[in-house]
C-alpha cells in the first residue's frame, strides 16, 4: 500500500477546493522587511485573522509564523509552510539565493498540507536551490506532503522575469523537477498565461500576486484572466495586506476563483 500516495492527494484537496484556490502568501516579513506592512497590520494575527475569517483556502505561512499564529488558522484554513527565504538585508549579490528556512520535519509538526520552496531559475545559486529543493522535496515524499515550488525566473541573464518565455522556461523546469503545485508569475494576459498553464502540463499553476497594484480592479482584472487562462488560482500577500479592506479583497478574489464571477461583479466588496 502507498500510504504517502493517499496522503498527498488528501492534503492537496484541502487546498484546491474544486480544483481552484487562493492562498494568502505572508512571507513578506522576512523577504521584505517589516516595512512591507501598514502599521495596523505590524501584528501579524490582525491581518491574519481578517483573512482566514474571509474563507481564503490556505495561507502560507514560514515556520515561526505558523508556530505564533497558531490560533488563527488551526482548523479553519489549510496550511501551506515555506521551508526557505532570505532577507534583503543581503548583500546584493547575494539575493539571488533563498535559504533553508525550515525543514520539513516542521511543517509535519505543525500540521501542514503542503510545504512551499523557492527556485530562482537562472540565479547564479540555482545549482544551490535546486539541491535545498530536492531535499526538500525527498523529506516531503516519505511524509506524503505537496510540494509548492516557487518557480521565479531571475538571475543576471534574465532581463525581464515576466516575460513569457522565461516564465514557461521556470513552469517547465518545475515539473521536471517534481512540483506538485506551482507559483509563478503574471505574464500580463490571458493568451500568454495560457501558454503557461500548457506547458505545466496539468500540474496546477497559481499565479504569485505581485506588487500591490494602483487599482485593486486591475488586480481583479488579473485574477479573471488567470483563471480563464486555466490556471488553478492565485497566491497573494500585497494586493490583499496592503490594502485598506483585506476582507473584501479576500471576497473579491474568491468570488472570482471558485464562482467565475466578474472583477465588475465583485469590486463592490472592495469599494
Ligand atoms: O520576490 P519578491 O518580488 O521580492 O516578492 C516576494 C514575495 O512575493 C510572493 O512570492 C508573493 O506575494 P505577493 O502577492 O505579495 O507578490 C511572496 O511569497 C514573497 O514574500
Amino acid at each position: 500500500m502507498v500510504f504517502n500516495f493517499i496522503g498527498k492527494k488528501v492534503r492537496l484537496s484541502r487546498i484546491l477546493r474544486s480544483g481552484r484556490a487562493v492562498v494568502f502568501a505572508f512571507d513578506h516579513g522576512v523577504e521584505h522587511g517589516p516595512k512591507d506592512f501598514p502599521s495596523e497590520h505590524i501584528d501579524p494575527k490582525v491581518i491574519l485573522r481578517k483573512v482566514v475569517d474571509a474563507g481564503v483556502d490556505a495561507v502560507m505561512l514560514l515556520p515561526g509564523m505558523a508556530y505564533l499564529t497558531h490560533d488563527v488558522w488551526a482548523n479553519k484554513t489549510a496550511l501551506i509552510v515555506k521551508v526557505t527565504s532570505k532577507t534583503n538585508l543581503r548583500p546584493e549579490d547575494q539575493r539571488m539565493l533563498q535559504s533553508v528556512f525550515g525543514y520539513v520535519e516542521d511543517a509535519i509538526a505543525l500540521g501542514a498540507d503542503a510545504v512551499a520552496a523557492t527556485v530562482y531559475w537562472g540565479s547564479q545559486y540555482e545549482d544551490t536551490m535546486l539541491s535545498m529543493w530536492f531535499s526538500v522535496r525527498e523529506a516531503a515524499e516519505r511524509y506524503g506532503l505537496p510540494c509548492l515550488q516557487l518557480a521565479y525566473p531571475r538571475g543576471p541573464a534574465i532581463k525581464n522575469m515576466y516575460d513569457v518565455e522565461v516564465v514557461k522556461y521556470g513552469v517547465r523546469a518545475a515539473i521536471e523537477s517534481g512540483a506538485d503545485l506551482i507559483k509563478t508569475y503574471y505574464t500580463g494576459s490571458r493568451e500568454t498565461f495560457a501558454e503557461v498553464v500548457r506547458v505545466a502540463a496539468g500540474v496546477p499553476v497559481l499565479m504569485s500576486g505581485g506588487p500591490a497594484r494602483e487599482k485593486p480592479m486591475d488586480f481583479l482584472v488579473d485574477v479573471k484572466n488567470v483563471v480563464e487562462a486555466g490556471a488553478s488560482g492565485v497566491v497573494v500577500g500585497r494586493n490583499v495586506f496592503q490594502h485598506k479592506n483585506p476582507s473584501g479583497m479576500i471576497k473579491a478574489i474568491m468570488a472570482i476563483v471558485h464562482d467565475n464571477k466578474e472583477p465588475e461583479d465583485v469590486i463592490k466588496y472592495v469599494e
